[in-house]
């Protein structure tokens, strides 16, 4: 009896019953005992005995053993239950406990044999014996295999769900809402999320979770803290909002809608280094499901203004005829004294407490990008790459530059078709101009919702602001996690490469924000995911008055939104038309190549070379500042500060020597600044002969100071980035190129603001890319222009990186040039600008004046192709 009641843990509910009812009947009505055995008191050892007898011995077919009938049943199941596993290990598995030929049995057994109850009772001790080790082996081999586990537990859970569905399930179900509460169970046999989804997929091609409608989910928990759920195809919309300490999470099926209300906390996870966790995030940002993780609901005062619903897929960036080149190359740069050792990978932790250190000795708050570098070794040469054109001399003819160009393009098209190739190159120069963006690095970073961790903390220079405030007060209301919902889109400002940016309005507020929204499948698909990473990291560390602000970041309905700081003064390329003569006078260049210098410097001094200078990307703020925007070309490196020099006075304690020199020995990057006191005027310079003569004491006293880079004036790249009209030789000569890219961009700036035109510019971006190369440097004779512009100009744009100003000492050189004589660097925030712009022209004061209505929101509706906003 015992054996019979083993079997049946193991088969299906129906062959239970049946095999109770089997058992019972012998137990109850021993129809084929013998008269003597009626006699026998039941309950006696004999009865027992003979009813044993008599199951064994009316076994109806021949040579069916004791057993086998529940491995009929389990067979049957087995074979029945579609919901099982059919894998030939699996199948094997079940077959365990009861081998046709492998288990003992007796010869003897049956109908036909005459057995002895000795006979009788010794085989099924055997088979009861041979039973139990089998059962032994199939829960062994079920412990063991993660398939017969998991599977049970997915099958009931299944089940479950199924049955709620149907509505004749004994769950406990809520009839009001029809909740289940269905329990997760960590599982130990999920190695990890990265390979998790794949083999869960492939373990579990059937349903977890079904809706009526047809659709599935399919849901996949590791064990591993702040694990991650992965979703398959399928309409749901799913609520992903995790803690890891959450009560088990809830599914509620409402009208054949499956909703998970489970909370999440720590996105992917499996991953134990951040790194991980944020490349886990990137993937989830790419995957297609519709994820919301937005704040649940706005205040009510809020509710009834939320006008914008951004329909999933609809951002597009449109190409626009651009100024820049996009070129996809393996990006290389060169660390400081190190030419082996080269960038590629920068960790961008979101925290901006983990990008700073404290100075040690002044205590001050500093950034270091460098202890976030992570140094990737590149096998390849830095000096080679596809695009280098074979520069024999200076008095190249430009045929021959043409060659050699079409020669690289061809060798570019190859490359494009072999993707194979160990450097990939992907040339698209499909606008005049365009730009050229060449990014591989594969900086990654984790997408936090939002800024609010650290608030203003880290941007001292704008903690004051009141769009910190609102911003904070919004998050307060809406339970910390920003989304698009909280703004109102009233224009589109423009449209990148990557993204699009729009002015905003925080709901319920007066702030306007420039939000530059990226749709991840796009950005994916593009395979310029990295760009958009890069720049999301390098805004994150700006706290600069001629850079952009970042007020917040979120993800919504899978784009990827950056809150910035909005200009209304439109870009110096536009202003720059707006003037009489197409071009500024040289007091107004000099202001805003002045605060472009200073913009620089201070990203070179975070380890960020630019690469992408040019007036369409210095946009000019409402009070006529400018802000330098766009940094998803940007290259981010190791900064080394390097002593150039101790000072004449070696040997002496300068601190002594000058009397004003701050002891202070730190020499991070960000700790220069408050070490100098004299005033950051040069002596002039001039290309004239001047009689020598003693320097002033205030020349002399600064030429004794240290000298200490803090610019990555060591870096290497060989990446082909920027704007045709703007690029380096070195950067299209392919030779490898460093922060003297900015200074190069940066004389050709200066050329354009004053000439209403680039230096090499040609009839197309050939002759363009060849002119850069080859052709000297020419000033036209109108308008006039003074000896020290031409002359910093001159130095700027040389065609040598290693020769031209700013190359060994960084901006500092470039400052002290005689252009610059008599600017007081420290306040040209509070100089007068030469012109304010009119706010009035974007729309963006209109709408937003007190006079206002909302009915400027209605803007939105006239975007169209990108965005679709309902209005409500
Ligand atoms: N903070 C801002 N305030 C006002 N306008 C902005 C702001 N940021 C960007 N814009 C406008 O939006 C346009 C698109 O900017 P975005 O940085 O996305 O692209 P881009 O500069 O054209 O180049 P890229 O393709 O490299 O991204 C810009 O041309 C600029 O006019």
């Amino acid at each position: 009896m015992e054996s019979f009641v083993g079997a049946c843990e193991i088969v299906e509910e129906k062959d239970v019953v049946r095999l109770t009812k089997h058992s019972s009947r012998y137990c109850n009505k021993p129809a084929l005992g013998s008269s003597k055995d009626m006699e026998r008191p039941v309950g006696s050892m004999e009865y027992d005995i003979d009813q044993l007898f008599q199951s064994i011995s009316i076994k109806p077919s021949p040579g069916r053993v004791i057993g086998s009938s529940s491995f009929h049943h389990l067979e049957t199941s087995a074979s029945a239950g579609t919901s099982r596993s059919t894998s030939p290990s699996k199948k094997s598995a079940m077959k365990k406990p009861f081998p046709m030929g492998g288990t003992p049995r007796s010869p003897r057994v049956g109908p036909s044999d005459s057995v002895s109850l000795k006979q009788a009772l010794r085989d099924l001790c055997i088979s009861k014996a041979s039973e139990m080790a089998a059962q032994k082996r199939l829960s062994k081999s079920a412990a063991a295999s993660p398939r017969v586990s998991e599977a049970d537990r997915i099958k009931s859970l299944y089940r479950q769900v199924l049955n709620e569905s149907v509505g004749r399930s004994g769950l406990p179900v809520d009839k009001g809402k029809r909740l289940v509460e269905v329990s997760l169970t960590p599982l130990d046999d999920i190695p990890s999320s990265s390979q998790s989804v794949p083999d869960v997929l492939e373990r579990k091609p059937s349903k977890f979770l079904s809706g009526s409608m047809g659709e599935t989910v399919l849901l996949y928990k590791s064990n591993n803290s702040g694990s991650s759920l992965s979703f398959g195809s399928g309409d749901f919309e799913i609520e992903i909002d995790e803690y890891p300490t959450s009560p088990p999470p809830q599914v509620v099926i409402e009208d054949g809608v499956v909703e998970i209300d489970k909370h999440v906390t720590s996105l992917p996870s499996c991953s134990s280094s951040k790194d991980d966790a944020e490349e886990e995030l990137d993937k989830s940002i790419i995957s297609s499901s519709r994820v919301i993780s937005e704040a649940k609901a706005l205040p009510s005062g809020l509710e009834g203004k939320l006008v914008n619903k951004v329909k999933r897929n609809i951002p597009r960036p449109k190409p626009r005829p651009k100024r820049k080149i996009l070129v996809k190359k393996k990006l290389r740069v060169a660390v400081a004294s190190s030419a082996t050792k080269l960038v590629e990978e920068v960790d961008t932790s979101l925290e901006p407490s983990a990008s700073q250190t404290l100075c040690q000795k002044c205590h001050c708050s500093l950034k270091s990008i460098s202890e976030n570098v992570s140094v990737e070794a590149n096998q390849e040469s830095v000096a080679s790459s596809h695009l280098t054109p074979i520069v024999k001399s200076n008095k190249e003819t430009r045929r021959e530059a043409d060659i050699v160009m079409q020669q690289d393009a061809i060798q570019n098209k190859q490359q494009r078709e072999n993707p194979t190739s160990s450097e990939k190159i992907i040339f698209s120069l499909s606008s005049k101009n365009s730009s050229i963006g060449n990014y591989s690095s594969s900086t990654s970073m984790s997408e936090e919702s939002n800024l609010s961790r650290f608030s203003c903390g880290n941007k001292p220079h704008m903690s004051m602001d009141v769009r910190w405030e609102a911003i904070k007060h919004v998050k307060l209301q809406c339970g910390g996690s920003l989304g698009l919902r909280h703004f109102n889109l009233l224009k589109k400002l423009g449209c990148g490469d990557i993204g699009t940016v729009y002015l905003a309005e925080l709901v319920g507020t007066s702030c306007l924000f420039a939000i530059k929204v990226m749709d991840n499948e796009f950005l994916a698909r593009r395979k310029k995911t990295p760009r958009a990473q890069a720049e999301r990291a390098i805004l994150k560390m700006l706290d600069h008055p001629f850079l952009p602000t970042l007020y917040a970041q979120f993800i919504s309905d899978n784009l990827s939104c950056l809150v910035m700081e909005y200009c209304p003064g439109g870009d110096l390329h536009v202003l720059r038309q707006k003037q009489l003569s197409r071009c500024f006078s040289e007091p107004a260049a000099r202001f805003y190549v002045a605060e472009v210098l200073l913009a620089l410097e201070y990203l070179h001094m975070l380890g960020v070379i630019y690469r992408d200078l040019k007036p369409e990307n210095i946009l000019v703020r409402e009070d006529g500042h400018i802000m330098l925007t766009d940094f998803d070309l940007s290259l981010r490196c190791e900064v080394n500060p390097t002593l150039l020099k101790t000072t004449s006075l070696a040997g002496k304690d300068p601190a002594r020597v000058s009397g004003h020199y701050n002891t202070s020995n730190c020499i991070q990057p960000l700790c220069i600044e408050p070490s100098c006191r004299v005033p950051c005027f040069s002596p002039r310079l001039s290309s004239k002969p001047r009689k020598q003569r003693r320097p002033d004491p205030l020349t002399q006293q600064f030429r004794s100071l240290p000298q200490l880079v803090a610019e990555p004036t060591e870096a290497r790249s060989n990446s082909f980035v920027g704007t045709h009209e703007y690029l380096a030789p070195e950067i299209i000569k392919g030779e490898g190129h460093g922060a003297a890219v900015d200074w190069w961009t940066f004389g050709v700036l200066l050329y354009e603001l004053l000439y209403g035109k680039t230096p090499f510019k040609g009839y197309d971006n050939e002759e363009t890319l060849s002119n850069v190369v080859f052709q000297n440097l020419k000033f036209p004779d109108s308008p006039l222009v003074s000896f020290q512009a031409k002359d910093l100009i001159r130095r700027l744009v040389m065609k040598d990186p290693e020769s031209r100003l700013g190359s060994v000492k960084g901006a500092a050189e470039i400052k002290r040039h005689p252009f610059f004589e008599g600017l007081n660097w420290a306040l040209i925030r509070c100089a007068i600008p030469p012109e304010l712009p009119d706010v009035y022209e974007n729309g963006a004061t209109e709408a937003t004046s007190p006079k206002g209505n909302g009915n400027g929101y209605l803007e939105c509706k006239a975007m169209g192709d990108h965005l679709e906003f309902e209005l409500f």
